[in-house]
């Protein structure tokens, strides 16, 4: 499998403090990768610093390449088209992406319109409509006709993440950054957000990174993992070798405490 995305030595520092050290790996074309740990422990930044969306005051050093191409130092004018067409998030939160004043149709169409218009394709208003109705399917959103001209307000908080996950296809990315899409929800619907990622990133072929501190949910999508602890690397492997025979003292510690709570859940069931 080609690497798509490919990490080497990344460091994250501000001026005075050193927040991520040293992260080395690699997602292959089709991929599904995860990266677990606990608040704190650097996953988002480390996402940031893909997207090419780090603060200022934030310095990246070492390498990120995807698709061949340099992220660290790269122009703003690169990195905002590398986010249009090679890269796209879902953050925790569906509300921070959605404009709360813009009916929910209207919203997927913009990214839609970028890209036909970068590919020279039909960009009026219907083939624009119609872009946006099949991604709507593709995210099964429940009678799009309504949703179209809906509110994010007036749609459930699932509903609200399958509208921003349409918005990252719509720029139809080879990478899809999920950043704790499930953790703002229910556990019914997060069940089904995992298995749609899992289901429209094996059908289109896409690499996906997902972040999560929830073991169970990373064991249902990724097929490697890597396990971050206070900015640094502890351990990387199948997901099956990390989750049922983790090599690291902390490792071992996250998966046996994700056990107990789950026992303790059962139990109190
Ligand atoms: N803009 C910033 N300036 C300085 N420190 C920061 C900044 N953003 C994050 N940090 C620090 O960097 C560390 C890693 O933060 P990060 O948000 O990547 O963690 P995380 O693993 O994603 O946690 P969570 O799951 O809570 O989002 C934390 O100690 C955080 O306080």
């Amino acid at each position: 499998m080609a690497d798509l995305l490919t990490v080497s030595g990344l460091s994250l520092k501000t001026a005075d403090k050193l927040l991520v050290e040293d992260l080395s790996f690699s997602i292959g074309q089709g991929e599904r990768f995860g990266l677990i740990g606990e608040s704190g422990s650097g996953k988002s930044l480390t996402s940031f610093a893909i997207l090419g969306l780090l603060p200022a005051s934030i310095r990246p050093t070492g390498s990120i390449t995807l698709g061949g191409e340099q992220i660290v130092g790269a122009s703003e004018r690169r990195l905002s088209s590398l986010r249009g067409d090679a890269v796209a998030c879902v953050f925790q939160e569906p509300l921070t992406a959605l404009d709360p004043l813009m009916p929910l149709g209207r919203q997927i169409a913009g990214p839609v319109r970028r890209r036909l218009k970068r590919e020279g394709i039909d960009s009026s208003r219907a083939a624009v409509k119609r872009e946006v109705r099949v991604l709507m399917e593709q995210v099964r959103l429940p009678d799009p006709q309504r949703l179209f001209d809906a509110y994010p307000h007036e749609v459930s908080g699932g509903q609200r993440q399958r509208v921003a996950i349409a918005m990252a296809l719509a720029c139809q990315p080879r990478l899809l950054i999920a950043d704790e899409p499930t953790t703002a929800l229910d556990v019914t619907t997060q069940a089904e957000i995992v298995q749609l990622i899992n289901a429209l990133v094996a059908d289109l072929g896409i690499s996906l990174l997902f972040i999560s501190h929830d073991l169970a949910v990373v064991g249902q999508v990724a097929e490697r993992v890597m396990v971050m602890r206070n900015g640094r690397p502890v351990e990387i492997g199948t997901a099956q070798q990390v989750l049922t025979k983790p090599h690291d003292d902390y490792t071992r510690n996250l998966v046996a405490a994700a056990r107990r709570f789950d026992a303790a859940l059962e139990g109190g069931a």
